[in-house]
């Protein structure tokens, strides 16, 4: 059955772009065919507008515009602007602008199934169609952002899309800002606490997370030398058998302290670094003492395959928060490396989910965990370790780390700067998509990059499931207070 003309191509074309005049009303994102030249052409509706040479923005008399509407037929017309994607006959980009003239019509579901039907999992429906889209999972190894205002459906989406990757067998590991994901439903979900076990911090690591600047050598010196004896003294005593597991955590900074000591040597300058890193080593202990773990396995034997791996750093302050996120990033990746190298590590891929990322892949600050993100950005691919950053503020993100991330799915974005900002960060979004991103609805997405074959504008799949950190029913719970204060109150008079 051929669909019906929804308009023709009026003026100058390109391979890109065309403009058409529409016989009828037609919305942003729908996909439409033009067939010209043995080509049958994709293209998306981008931009809409209405007017009329007669009713134009020149009239300022209403009562003309009454004899205009009543004595005759008014001239409108509704124009579309085409972003021309994709020729399924020879399943490229378009080589030939479309003529004036060429006929336009809403592209058939069995088309656009052709295009969209290739991935592993389905993550939601071409908006305004029963069209599934299936995104190539592998593609995920370019890393993906994921974008959208407040409210629009970020959380919805990476359940949906964790859940979906952990049934093929996948394993991703989500840094849980809000709690929403540790407290939900999600099928394979593994949840994990945050513990820091400095066992498996490098000396360098840990000079950071105690705030030893890089030019401090003495300091540096002291820490990493006493460190590293603690930690050869520490295995010696696993091996043998000797360590009172109990005793670990409480004696940490006492028997790092008594190695510094050794390291005097009868410098006074010596003696002010070492004391130094002994008040640094005391605040790091105070500071982290709700997360540091010394009996805490390693976060590469928690993680677990065909799983949704979740850490809950909700209940955290930021500095705990991203001394985790920071110190995970790098144990899987060294993890992963290791294990390309000498077959010892982590054996598996794993994507890694970073909510609110704008805190810790911020465009200002020098976080610890922007550093390791940044490196996963560049070399993560190769061994298997991917990220999915997850925002509603784009423009507070490191611009070097969004452009990484090839893939993108962004819902209603409305702040300007915002979309200014994933505009320029990114080399596969035109300007005419962006312009849509006001105008999605909750759970509408325009997903880019390598996860499909041309920009798609995808009504993600609701979650079925139950998400934790929803919006608390504030007017709820103060009934159930007054309530309870009632019965409290009955009780005591009875008493
Ligand atoms: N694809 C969707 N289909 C239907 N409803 C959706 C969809 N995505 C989200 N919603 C609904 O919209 C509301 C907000 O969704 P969600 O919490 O995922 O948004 P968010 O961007 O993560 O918000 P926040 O920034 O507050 O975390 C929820 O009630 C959710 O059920």
């Amino acid at each position: 059955m051929m669909e019906q003309i929804v308009g023709y191509i009026i003026g100058t074309s390109t391979t890109q772009q065309a403009t058409m005049l529409a016989k009828q009303a037609v919305r942003l994102g729908r996909y439409v065919t033009l067939e010209y030249d043995d080509q049958k052409v994709l293209g998306l509706i981008t931009s809409v507008t209405r007017g009329s040479p007669l009713i134009n923005d020149s009239l300022d008399d209403v009562e003309i515009l009454d004899d205009i509407i009543f004595v005759q037929k008014v001239p409108r017309f509704i124009r579309a602007e085409i972003k021309l994607l994709y020729d399924l006959t020879s399943n490229s980009l378009p080589e030939v602008p479309p003529p004036p003239g060429t006929q336009v019509r809403f592209s058939q579901e069995s088309e656009l199934q052709s295009l969209f039907s290739e991935g592993e999992i389905e993550i939601g429906k071409l908006i305004g169609t029963n069209v599934a889209v299936r995104i190539k999972v592998n593609s995920l190894a370019r890393h993906l952002a994921i974008l959208a205002a407040t409210g629009s459906g970020k959380s919805n989406t990476v359940a949906v899309l964790t859940e979906r990757i952990s049934e093929i067998g996948g394993s991703v590991l989500i840094f849980d800002y809000h709690g929403e994901y540790y407290n939900s439903d999600i099928k394979n979900l593994n949840p994990i606490e945050p513990k820091l076990n400095p066992r498996y911090l490098s000396p360098r690591e840990f000079a950071t997370l105690l705030e030893i600047p890089r030019n401090a050598t003495i300091q540096y010196r002291i820490l990493r030398k006493a460190f590293t004896e603690y930690l050869k003294d520490l295995e010696n005593s696993f091996n043998s058998g000797q360590v009172d597991l109990s005793k670990l955590n409480e004696t940490f900074v006492a028997d790092i302290e008594s190695r510094i000591e050794k390291y005097l040597g009868d410098s006074k300058k010596n003696k002010d670094s070492a004391e130094e890193v002994e008040n640094k080593l005391e605040e790091f202990f105070e500071r982290y003492s709700n997360i540091i773990d010394l009996t805490a396995p390693d976060i590469t034997s928690r993680i677990r395959s065909h799983s949704v791996n979740v850490v809950d750093i909700s209940h955290l302050d930021e500095d705990s928060m991203d001394a985790i996120v920071s110190h995970y990033l790098r144990r899987v990746l060294d993890s992963r490396k290791s294990y390309k190298r000498t077959g010892n590590g982590l054996r598996f891929p794993v994507i890694l989910v970073i909510e609110e990322a704008h805190v810790f892949i911020s465009k200002t600050e020098n976080t610890l965990t922007k550093a390791w993100a940044g490196k996963i950005a560049r070399e993560g691919r190769k061994f298997g370790v991917s990220m999915v950053i997850v925002s509603q503020r784009p423009k507070g993100l490191d611009d070097t780390i969004l452009s990484q991330m090839t893939n993108k799915i962004i819902l209603k974005i409305v702040e300007p700067n915002d979309k200014k900002y994933v505009l320029e960060s990114s080399d596969n979004l035109s300007e005419d998509l962006v312009s849509q991103l006001s105008s999605l609805d909750v759970g509408e997405a325009i997903v880019i990059g390598n996860l499909v074959r041309i920009p798609s504008f995808v009504k993600i799949d609701k979650f079925e499931g139950k998400l934790g950190g929803s919006d608390p029913d504030m007017i709820g719970e103060w009934r159930k207070e007054e309530e309870e204060s009632k019965v409290r109150s009955s009780v005591a008079d009875f008493g």
